[in-house]
Order: C-alpha cells, then structure tokens, then sequence
C-alpha cells in the first residue's frame, strides 16, 4: 500500500495544488463563463433585429429575403436605420413628403406594452383640439392603403390637388400646410394611432384625412383595424386619446359590381375605420364619410368629398371648428331614439304596425303655455266644448280669416301688436328645446327626421316614392306658428299659440325666407359628424330645393304669404303647402304652389270637430269653402286631399263621407296615411292612445274601400273625373297614394312624380296667371319599387330599426 502511494506522488500533488487554489479557480471559471454568455447574447439580439424583419414587414432587398413589388416601389425600399437616425426622423417626420421611405411596418396584431400608454402626448399636454387661428397651423395628414395599387395612385393624386389648392392664391392666407402622404402599411401605428403625432413645429394641429380600399381578405389594413379596436378598448388608454386632432374624414373605394351595397360589404373597412376614428378622437369627424364605386363613379365622388373637405379646413383656419351643433358620435350604429320624438306633423315616424305588438308610450309632455291647454287638459270634457269668445286671448284684432278680400292685403294690426313668440317666452324655450329654429318673431324651421334620414342612406320620406322629393334637400318650414284648430294628433300641443286672428307683429317674408334658409343650411352643417351621413347627399343637402310649409300652425296665415312663395320659387325651391280648410278668404288668394294640400281629418262636422277641435264656430261651412276652392283649382294646381286616418275617431265607418267629400274636391290626389302618435298630453287628454293607431293592413284596406266607393260613383255619374286608383304606397309610414287615374296614369303607367324644372320653366315663361296646369309639368313614371303592393322603399338606401340595426329585407 505505502509503495503504491509513493508511487502515486505526482496526483498527491495536483490534489494539494486544487485544494491549495481550488477557490480562485472556481470563481475566474465562472466569471469568464459569465463574460462569454453576456457577449454572446448581445450579438446574438443585434443580429436578429437585422436579419429578420418583423412579421409582415415588407422584405428588404439584400437581406436575404426576396423583394415585394407589389408593396414597394424602389424609392420606399425601407432602409436600416441606425438609432440616431430614427430620432433624427421622428423629429422632422411631420415634414416629410411623399415617397418618403418607410421607417416600419407592423403587421401583427398589435401587442400592448405596459409602457405605451406612458408616452409622448399625455406628457406633453399640448393644447391639442383647441385651434387657435391667429397663431396656430393645421397640418393635413393623408393615410392611404392599397394593395393592388390603384387607392395609391389615387391618393397621390389627392395630395398633389390638395396642394396646389394650398398654394393657390386665394388660400394663400390660409394657415393650412401642404399635406403629408403616408402609406398606412408603412407608418408605425403607435406613432400615429395612439395620441396623435409629434408636433416638430409648435402650433401645429393635425388633420387626418383617409382613403381606402376594402378586401374582404387578410390584407394589410386587417392589422390597421385590429390596431384602432384594441386602442379603444384598451383600458390603460382614455377613451378618446386621438382628440388632439382637430378632426378628420374617411374616403372609402369599392366595388359595386361584387359588392353592391353597403350591407353587402360595399365600402365596409373604411366604413370600420370611420367608426373606429370617430371612437378615438371623440366624435371628431369633421365631414362625412365619401364612398366612391371604382368601377363607375369614385373620381368624381372623391372630387366632391375632397372639395368638402378642403371647406371645413378653411372653416378651421377661420378658427370656427367643427362648426355647431352635433359633433357626430363614436357609436358603431347610433339609434334613432332621438329622432322619435316626433319631429313633425310631417314626420311620419317609422311605425309600419305590420306586427302585432303594440307598443306603448309614457306621455312626456306636460308643459302648458296656454290657458285654453290648461283647461282642456284637466277637463276631457271641456277639450270637446269650442273655446267660448271671452276665454280667448284679447285683443280680438281683425278675423282675417274670415274677411272675404281677393288680395292678401296685410291686415291692420291692433294697436301696438306683439311678438308672437317673444324670444323670453317659455314657448319659444319649449320650441327650440324640440329643435325648432324660430325665425323673427313668429316662423319656425326645422330638420325632419326623414331629412336626417335620407342623409345617412336611411330611406326618404313618402314624398320622395311619390312625388320625386328628395328628403335630404327639403326644408320644413312654417311662417306662422300659430294655428286655428287644435288637432288631437298634432305634435306641438302645448307648445304654438293658437288663435282664429293674427294679432301679432308681422315680420317681412325675406327676413323668414333668408332667416329659415340660413338656420336649415347651418342645421344641415351641424349634422357632417353623424355616422353614416354620406357626402354625396350631404353636399346635396346644401342646396335647399323643396319647401314644405307644413310644419305646425298655418301658413295661411302669415299675410304675405304669396310674397314668401315667390321668393322661394324665384330660387327655384317647389312648394308643399298644407292647410287645415279653415281659411277660405286667404285659399282662394293664394298664388300657385307647386302642390296644394288641404287636411282633411273627418267626413263629417262632428267628427271633425272631435279630431281638429276648431277654434272657429264655423269651422264646418269654412272646411266645405275650401274643398270647393279646391275643385276650382284643379286645373293649375296639383291639389291633394290628405287624410289623417285615427282609429275610433274618424275612419272605421266613413268610408261614404270621404267618398262625399272627394266628389266635391275632386283633388289631384288624395294622401292615406294612419295617425302618428305623438304621446302629448293634449292628445292623451283627447283620449288618443295608441289604440287609435291604425295597422298598415287596416289603412290599406281602407284605402281600397274607398276606392271602390269613388269608382261606383264614377259609373253612376259617368264622371271619368271620379276614377281613382291606388297609384302608390309607402308601407312604413303607413301611407298610400290615390290618383286620378283620368290625369295621372300615362300608356297604362301611374306618373305621380313631378318635373320640377318644368314646374319653375313654366311659370317664368307663362306667369301665375298662365294657361298651365299640373299635366304639364308631370314628371316620370311611378317606380316600380313605388307602386302599389311593393312596398315604397327606396332601393337605394338601407331600412333600419329604431336601434339603427339593418331591417332584413320582406
Ligand atoms: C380580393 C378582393 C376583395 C375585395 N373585397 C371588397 C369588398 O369586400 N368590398 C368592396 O367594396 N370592395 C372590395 N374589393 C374591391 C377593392 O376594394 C377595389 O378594387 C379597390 O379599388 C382596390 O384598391 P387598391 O387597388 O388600392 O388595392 C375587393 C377586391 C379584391 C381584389
Ligand atoms: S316633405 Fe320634407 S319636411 Fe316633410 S317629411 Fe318629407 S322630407 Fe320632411
């Protein structure tokens, strides 16, 4: 054993050597162990960043990875850029131009880094979305996406024309900069899309303006969106962070032939993009979202949306701002709550009672601004009694109504008239609370709900399947407030004065034909933001070429009337002008319309003292003046009966009396159309619930009851006069039209429209006095889609429910 050991001497050693030093070693093997890793991992990170680019970059030439032409043009060839230069670029970027070369890309849904929201904007608090115009600068922003290359195309084309309207010299004022192009596949989204870009220059505030394609495949914008939808509902991020823009407008190309409408896909991710946008920036839409086919009329669209465009900008540079009113929502399918509180005696709220159900209603309005409402209210039974002389509002000034002149000469006036409705009363507060702009002391204006709604693709009033009215361009208008009857259907009860005499101060007819015109068109403006408002029909919208006197009281009325009426048509605006019969001295007066209507809510004097509750005692033999009147005119107006049809108070058995009635009138036309319930407490006190609101199948069974009843009158007083027939119908406002089939069917086809042109040729060419009449300025056929049995919704556009959601189509 010891020989071995000896033998054994050299590993003794070793052996003492590694307990002598075994320390040392130990710790410089690790720490050199330790060096070696750290290098290898630097050089293995900075290697990746170079070699492999981030999923869904465009791949870069000379990096091992193949070139995508498609996506890149030689110029945007990305570069590699060193950290320094980065910085240097995110300082300048606002000023870089087009082709600038991408700096990245993301492709990837975006992941969100606990870090992000700490960023940039919320540091600096800049006085973002407040323009001042004396020192401030807008800088315009235009984002395009394209895949196959034709929306790229486009937007350079957009930036140049944009530009060179900078540069113009009637702009050279404008504190608008020459606009910046950027490809979205390229800008990195955080830089834009979270709180707005850097400001290189001070007073700068930016504008986004966008235009897209849509694919209903995986293309680059699927990224885009993804990144807008978890920025919203990013929770670290407030609910609005790009509201430091001052607002921005979205352009949407598609293709029509495979994707023809919107509900079918038409447009639909600029559409997301618009809606994501209005989310983010707080409703900051400033005009509304174009769409242009670009198989047929994108450029031309795209000019009309650019030059809208380029007007709120120089809005903005005058430092007006998006303008008053609505400031357009950031909700994806806004409900049309607002809207049905009645907008209108002419408003025909949605309510195609085609179902079963029956929907109930609170009574809202209690608000009482008249003594005579007041009574009436508390006492059903006083509502039935007419208003006795000495309840009545003093002065008692002349009855105008009643004084038989041929001239509608301005009544004199009782000593020291008054406003109508003084601006301080709490009628006029109770008006303009319900949207009505007053016009001087006794006019009103206001948008109707069909307007809001042909402006957003919603589908137009009944007057549009019937007569070619385009919704979006009409104005409702009234240059009285006041009325003589109180009907129990009428919306504004307890809110217009009522009264038989004018004995109020009267405002001259170009005050209320510019005044209502203004407030229409600012109106009009208020509404660019609203989702869904398209830019066609709003740029449409602008110009104002229907007036319907008709919103509440009577425009009979007003004493200049026919002055009023000339200064409409003189701009080539037609006229709708609805009375209640009640005024025969100021009908046989009244100077051409383009279509004439008289209300006519009962068959005979009892019920339509329930239904209209008349100030006049004589409001019977006056209500049968006016269908005489009527009759006389029928050769150089288009005259319509309308029919306001309530259930239990004036239609279940009065099929005769109408027929009766109609046979005396003779109109042009006759209207059908079920009550609208309004909720008032004037109506409720009436006893109107929404009992009396009669089903779509009883209005049209009615309708051709009464039809039938004319006709038999025809064969036995072989009077080809009396032969009526249903022209058209107008399903969800429960309205059908009867026409003369002698006037108005033409080769076997109803021609309800009218040539509105030919209406204005004609009455500048032959004066009011001419030989013309309503066959001469008949328009084009009835639309199929119009026409009895199919409904009378306009194709082009999209029904939706009360919550905005698509309604199926029958
Ligand atoms: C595969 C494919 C899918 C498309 N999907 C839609 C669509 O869902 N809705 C639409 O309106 N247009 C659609 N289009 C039409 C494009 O949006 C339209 O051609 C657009 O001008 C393409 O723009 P770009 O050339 O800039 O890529 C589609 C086109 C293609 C080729
Ligand atoms: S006629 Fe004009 S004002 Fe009347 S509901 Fe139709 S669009 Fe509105």
């Amino acid at each position: 054993m010891k020989s071995l050991l000896a033998n054994n001497r050299p590993p003794t050693v070793l052996l003492d050597l590694w307990h002598g030093y075994r320390v040392p070693v130990i710790l410089s093997t690790l720490t050199l162990l330790f060096a070696v890793r750290v290098v290898l991992r630097a050089r293995w990170h900075r290697e990746k960043v170079s070699v492999t680019p981030p999923v869904g970059s465009p791949k870069v030439h000379g990096m091992g990875t193949t070139e995508q032409k498609s996506m890149l043009t030689e110029k945007e060839t990305p570069r590699i850029l060193s950290p320094e230069t980065l910085l240097l670029e995110k300082e300048v970027e606002s000023n870089l131009r087009t082709n600038e070369a991408p700096r990245r890309q993301r492709q990837s849904p975006k992941r969100v880094a606990a870090s992000k929201i700490f960023r940039r904007r919320s540091l600096k608090a800049a006085p973002y979305g407040l323009f001042d115009a004396a020192t401030d600068k807008i800088q315009p922003i235009v984002f395009f996406a394209s895949v196959a290359g034709s929306t790229e195309k486009t937007a350079g084309n957009v930036a140049r024309d944009m530009e060179a309207w900078v540069d113009s010299e009637s702009n050279a004022a404008l504190n608008v900069l020459k606009p910046i192009l950027h490809d979205l596949f390229y800008v990195d989204y955080d830089d834009y899309f979270i709180s707005g870009p850097p400001s290189p220059l001070p007073n700068t505030k930016h504008f986004y303006i966008f235009l897209l394609p849509t694919y209903n495949i995986d293309t680059a914008l699927t990224p885009f969106l993804d990144h807008l939808r978890e920025t919203h509902h990013d929770f670290r991020i407030n609910t609005a962070p790009l509201s430091a823009l001052i607002g921005y407008s979205v352009f949407g190309f598609g293709d029509q032939e495979g994707w023809p409408t919107e509900a079918e896909g038409f447009c639909s991710q600029a559409k997301e993009v618009d809606k994501w946008m209005a989310k983010l920036t707080g409703r900051k839409r400033a005009f509304p979202m174009g769409t242009g086919d670009v198989k047929s009329d994108a450029l031309e669209r795209l000019k009309d949306w650019r030059e809208g465009v380029q007007e709120v900008l120089v809005e903005f540079a005058a430092g007006k701002g998006l303008g008053e009113g609505v400031p357009g929502s950031g909700d994806a399918v806004e409900s049309d709550e607002e809207d049905g509180d009645g907008d209108s005696e002419d408003a025909d709220a949605e309510q195609s009672k085609t179902s079963t159900s029956r929907r109930t209603k609170k009574v809202p309005d209690t608000r009482v601004d008249d003594v005579e409402d007041l009574g009436r209210m508390v006492s059903p039974e006083l509502a039935k009694t007419p208003p006795s002389r000495s309840s009545r509002a003093r002065p008692l000034a002349i009855d105008f109504t009643t004084k038989i002149t041929p001239s509608l000469t301005v009544p004199v006036p009782s000593s020291d008239p008054k406003p109508m409705v003084p601006k301080e009363s709490p009628t006029y507060s109770a008006l303009t609370k319900q949207g009505y702009s007053i016009i001087g002391t006794h006019s009103g204006v206001k948008i109707c709900r069909w307007t809001k709604s042909a402006l957003r693709g919603r589908g137009s009033c009944y007057k549009y399947s019937f007569y070619g009215i385009a919704s979006h361009q009409c104005m409702e208008a009234t240059p009285s407030l006041s009325c003589s009857n109180k009907c129990v259907f009428c919306w504004r009860h307890g809110t217009n004065p009522v009264g038989t005499t004018w004995r109020w101060s009267v405002d001259p007819p170009d005050l209320i034909f510019s005044g209502a015109l203004a407030a229409h068109v600012s109106k009009i403006k208020s509404l660019k933001g609203v989702p869904g408002v398209r830019a066609e029909r709003f740029a449409e919208a602008l110009r104002v070429r229907h007036c319907a006197l008709s919103l509440v009281g009577e425009p009979l009325f007003y004493p200049h009337i026919n002055a009023l009426l000339s200064l409409l048509h003189g701009r080539r605006i037609s006229s709708f002008l609805v009375c209640n019969a009640q005024h025969p001295a100021q009908l046989a007066a009244l100077a051409r319309v383009t279509q004439l209507y008289v209300s006519i809510d009962a068959s005979d004097a009892e019920s339509l003292r329930r239904v209209d509750r008349p100030l006049h005692r004589d409001y019977w033999p006056r209500f049968l003046a006016c269908l005489d009147i009527l009759r006389e005119r029928r050769a150089k107006q288009r005259t319509v009966f309308r029919l306001t049809l309530v259930k239990g108070f004036n239609f279940d058995k009065e099929a005769d009396g109408y027929a009766a009635l109609v046979t005396r009138g003779v109109p042009a036309f006759v209207e059908i159309k079920g009550v609208t319930y309004c909720g008032t407490s004037s109506s409720s006190a009436a006893g109107l619930t929404m009992q009396n609101v009669p089903f779509w199948e009883e209005v049209a069974a009615f309708a051709e009851e009464l039809v039938k009843r004319l006709n038999a009158q025809a064969e036995s007083s072989d009077d080809e006069q009396l032969r009526y027939g249903i022209a058209a119908e107008h399903r969800h406002s429960c309205c059908v039209l009867l026409a003369c089939e002698r006037r108005f069917k033409r080769n076997g086809r109803w021609c309800s429209r009218i040539d509105y042109d030919r209406f204005f040729d004609l009455l500048e060419e032959r004066g009011e006095e001419g030989d013309w009449g309503p066959e001469d300025y008949m328009g084009e056929d009835t639309p199929e889609w119009a026409l009895w049995g199919n409904g009378g919704f306009d194709p082009r556009d999209t029904r939706v429910d009360r919550k905005g959601r698509p309604v199926p189509k029958a």
